[in-house]
């Protein structure tokens, strides 16, 4: 760990008053004992709000610590709301590494010896440049010619740098964790920690690209989102070749008008885009600040987005959606106990929490915001008051979950800067209930069997021996050996004879492509095999 730069770190905080955030009660003897010691450091900007004040100080320190503030600022279940609209503001001001630098990393990457060997046209001016990556513009040779495309390099020694200043965050996440308990409150180790994963999945571009292909291959042919193509065998750890895309950022609302954009249509399909990734593909791109958003210059009457930079993006298991769909048809329907009793039924909550006790608490957080008409209620929010009233009655929420959450404020705040009058509920809603509906009732259970017939159809042939070592096993036994099989075991037998033929031509019917009818044999193998189970019981 470098002093030098542990120092500057203090520096920064004591010179921006940070210490003060914590109030004066809350500090241990010796934190204030050490505020006194380093007098030649006083607080210089009094004048300034504690959250411009946090603002500054992160902008001082540099790019892994404006994006740690820009993390920070969609924490909203743990920042207060002033300081996450200032810590919000932060913007990496870096400055571009050199062009040639940047073509001499590609020519390495690539292994070639001059970069004209497969791309023309190659702008050592940055078309963008941020704290971890720097983008060119080039034009790639193909079989189908010369192709516009846009090259991402990662910074040179970036890593080395991103490496020690984790460390010293970590130390500090540690050291405000043991002072005082109101500094556990707001769980700085997890914060961090989560925060290291985030920053060294950015630093792999294969990871991005990856995610991207993926991205793109689940909206092939919509008329909503658009993801630019990957060159992947010119893509490595530190280098990404996509296809080059033209578009107008989302946050020119101006140029979008002037365009004459269906904005209603353009904020409605933004929720559907999310929606649709979540609970259709569970995957979903979770970076979607508006810098990473374009719209589509074509058919500004059905108008389309297009997403860049897929480095961060989160995954849903069944139990999460099941979790998110049940709670906000149950939130928006204000039933609070079926909430607290969805909690408790899934094992989120422990199982011997009072439901009464929880469905208070949700209540009491819930209730105010339906004090706002339907369409202004924002579903972000009513995660966060969701989450940490769950926290409260000791639910580990994930960390996939914290990043939907985060996610689903920026959609949200996206869709009102596009549309204010957007009914995110109205739009959300039958996604919701299809999606419920999907997972539940005799149609569900049938498209479950279904999918698992090719597992039955390649183990029923081992069935018929299974039942029958089983019931020799059985008749081995001393009081079987004397008696000899039973009525209802014999009936058992053959019930279950029956049920592994039926199966086999279940399997038989499937590999043949006769999809109804192995369905129907399916079943019908299913309940006799039930009613020979309950026999040998
Ligand atoms: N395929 C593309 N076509 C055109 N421009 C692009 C493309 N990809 C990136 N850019 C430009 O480069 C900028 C930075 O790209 P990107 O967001 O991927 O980098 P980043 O280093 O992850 O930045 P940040 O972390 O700040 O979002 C974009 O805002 C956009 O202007």
């Amino acid at each position: 760990m470098s002093i030098a730069r542990l120092y500057q770190i203090g520096k920064t905080f004591l010179n921006y008053g940070l210490d003060e955030l914590l109030p004066q009660q809350l500090q241990p003897w010796y934190a204030k004992l050490l505020r006194k010691v380093l007098f030649w450091l006083p607080n210089k900007h009094a004048d300034k709000s504690a959250g411009a004040r946090l603002r500054l100080a992160l902008q001082t320190l540099g790019p892994v610590w404006v994006k740690f503030g820009q993390m920070l600022s969609t924490r909203r279940d743990l920042l207060p709301p002033d300081i996450a609209i200032e810590l919000a503001e932060l913007q990496d001001n870096v400055k571009p590494f050199c062009g040639t630098d940047a073509q001499k990393l590609i020519e390495k990457a690539l292994e070639i010896d001059d970069i004209a060997a497969l791309f023309e046209q190659f702008d050592q001016q940055p078309l963008a440049s941020a704290s971890i990556a720097q983008v060119h513009s080039a034009k790639l040779h193909t079989e189908d010619g010369l192709k516009d495309v846009v090259i991402k390099v990662i910074r040179p020694d970036i890593e080395k740098q991103i490496l020690a200043d984790l460390s010293l965050m970590e130390q500090f996440a540690k050291l405000l964790a043991g002072l005082v308990s109101e500094g556990r409150r707001l769980r700085p180790v997890e914060v961090v920690r989560e925060y290291r994963k985030t920053l060294l999945d950015e630093l792999d571009l294969m990871r991005e690209g990856a995610n991207a292909i993926q991205l793109r291959r689940n909206f092939e042919g919509s008329e909503a989102l658009y993801i630019p193509e990957v060159y992947s065998e010119y893509s490595r750890q530190n280098v990404l070749v996509m296809e080059r895309i033209y578009g107008i950022p989302v946050s020119d609302t101006e140029t979008l008008i002037e365009q004459g954009t269906d904005m209603k249509l353009l904020a409605e399909r933004g929720v559907e885009v999310f929606f649709t990734q979540v609970f259709r593909d569970s995957f979903f791109h979770a970076d979607m600040h508006p810098g990473n958003i374009f719209v589509s210059y074509e058919t500004p009457h059905n108008p389309k987005y297009i997403g860049i930079d897929c480095g961060i993006v989160g995954t849903l298991n069944r139990e999460d959606k099941r979790y998110l769909a049940e709670n906000f048809i149950a939130f928006f329907n204000r039933d609070y106990r079926q909430v607290a009793q969805l909690h408790v039924d899934s094992g989120w909550v422990p199982a011997d929490t009072c439901v009464e006790e929880f469905e208070f608490a949700i209540r009491t957080v819930c209730e105010p915001i339906f004090n706002k008409p339907l369409a202004e209620i924002s579903f972000g929010h009513v995660l966060v008051n969701l989450f940490n009233t769950a926290r409260r009655f000791n639910m580990e929420v994930q960390p996939q979950l914290v990043l939907l959450q985060k996610t689903l404020l920026y959609v949200e705040g996206l869709g009102r800067q596009l549309y204010p009058q957007l009914d995110l509920w109205k739009t959300a809603k039958p996604f919701l209930e299809h999606w419920v509906q999907e997972q539940v009732g005799p149609l569900a259970v049938a498209k479950k069997m279904y999918q698992n017939l090719p597992f039955w159809a390649e183990k029923m042939p081992e069935l018929p021996d299974l039942i029958y070592q089983s019931l020799k096993r059985q008749n081995q036994r001393p009081q079987a050996v004397s008696n000899g099989l039973s009525k209802q075991t014999v009936q058992s037998i053959l019930l279950g004879m029956a049920a592994s033929a039926l199966a086999i031509i279940s399997g038989l019917c499937f590999i043949a492509e006769l999809h109804g009818a192995s369905l129907f044999s399916a079943i019908v193998a299913l309940l006799i095999f039930i009613s020979a189970w309950r026999k040998t019981g």
